[in-house]
C-alpha cells in the first residue's frame, strides 16, 4: 500500500481561531455576547492550541539490550484521541504497539508519547498506525514493529452514517510482525484482545 504523506504545519495562531470562533458563532445564527457565550472563543481557542501544540514530553530514551531475551514487548490499551482531518471532530483509538528489541530496548513511556505526537493533529486512522509503526522502528533499530488500533469516529457515529456500534480496525506491520507467521499470530492475538 502506497504510504499516506506526513502533512507538516505551523503552530496554532490563537488569536486568530479566537476571533474566527467569535464568527463562527455568529455565522450559526448565535449571539457571541450572550451569557454562557462570551468567553467560549477564548476556550474554543484553549483547547485547540492545548491540543495541536502540547509538548509531549522526552521521547528517545533508550536502554541497551542486554538479556537474552528475544521475543517481542508489547503495549496494548493505550487510549489517544485524535481529529478526523475531513469533519474536524475527535475520533477515539485504542491501539496496541509491539517490537522485537535488538540491540536496544525503549523506555516504555517513549512508545506512548511518540503516539499522541502523531495523534494530536488533523488525522487519518491509516496514518497515525503508520507513522507510529515507522517511527518506532528508526528508534529501535528495527524492522520487527506492529501498531494495530481500534477507533470510535465520531463523524459516523453522532452525524453521517450514525453507527455509533462501528469500529475501525488498522494495522501497520512491518519485519517479522508479517513475514513470521507465527510472531505475527501471537503478536495480533495480544494486540487485538485489549480492543474486544
Ligand atoms: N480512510 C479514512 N477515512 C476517514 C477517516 N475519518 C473519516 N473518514 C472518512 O472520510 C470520508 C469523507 O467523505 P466525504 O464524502 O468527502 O464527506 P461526507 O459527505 O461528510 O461523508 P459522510 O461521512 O459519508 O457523510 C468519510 O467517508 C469518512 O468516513 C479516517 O481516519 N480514515
Ligand atoms: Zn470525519
Amino acid at each position: 500500500m502506497a504510504s499516506i504523506p506526513t502533512p507538516t504545519r505551523r503552530p496554532v495562531d490563537t488569536g486568530r481561531v479566537e476571533h474566527l470562533t467569535r464568527e463562527l458563532l455568529v455565522a450559526l445564527g448565535e449571539d457571541p455576547d450572550r451569557e454562557g457565550l462570551a468567553d467560549t472563543p477564548r476556550r474554543v481557542a484553549a483547547w485547540w492550541t492545548d491540543f495541536l501544540d502540547r509538548d509531549h514530553g522526552t521521547l528517545g530514551t533508550t536502554f541497551t539490550h542486554s538479556t537474552t531475551h528475544d521475543d517481542f514487548v508489547l503495549l496494548r490499551g493505550i487510549e489517544v484521541w485524535s481529529l478526523c482531518e475531513h469533519h474536524l471532530l475527535p475520533f477515539r483509538l485504542t491501539v496496541s504497539i509491539a517490537y522485537v528489541p535488538q540491540a536496544q530496548v525503549l523506555g516504555l513511556s517513549k512508545l506512548v508519547r511518540q503516539l499522541r505526537v502523531h495523534a494530536h493533529a488533523l488525522q487519518l486512522q491509516e496514518r497515525i498506525t503508520a507513522d507510529v509503526a515507522g517511527d518506532l522502528a528508526k528508534a529501535a533499530g528495527t524492522d520487527d514493529v506492529a501498531v494495530y488500533a481500534e477507533g470510535e469516529h465520531l463523524c459516523m457515529s453522532m452525524r453521517g452514517v450514525e453507527t455509533g456500534s462501528v469500529r475501525t480496525v488498522t494495522s501497520c506491520r512491518l519485519g517479522r510482525t508479517a513475514s513470521d507467521p507465527e510472531l505475527a499470530a501471537r503478536i495480533e492475538r495480544l494486540a487485538l484482545a485489549s480492543a474486544r
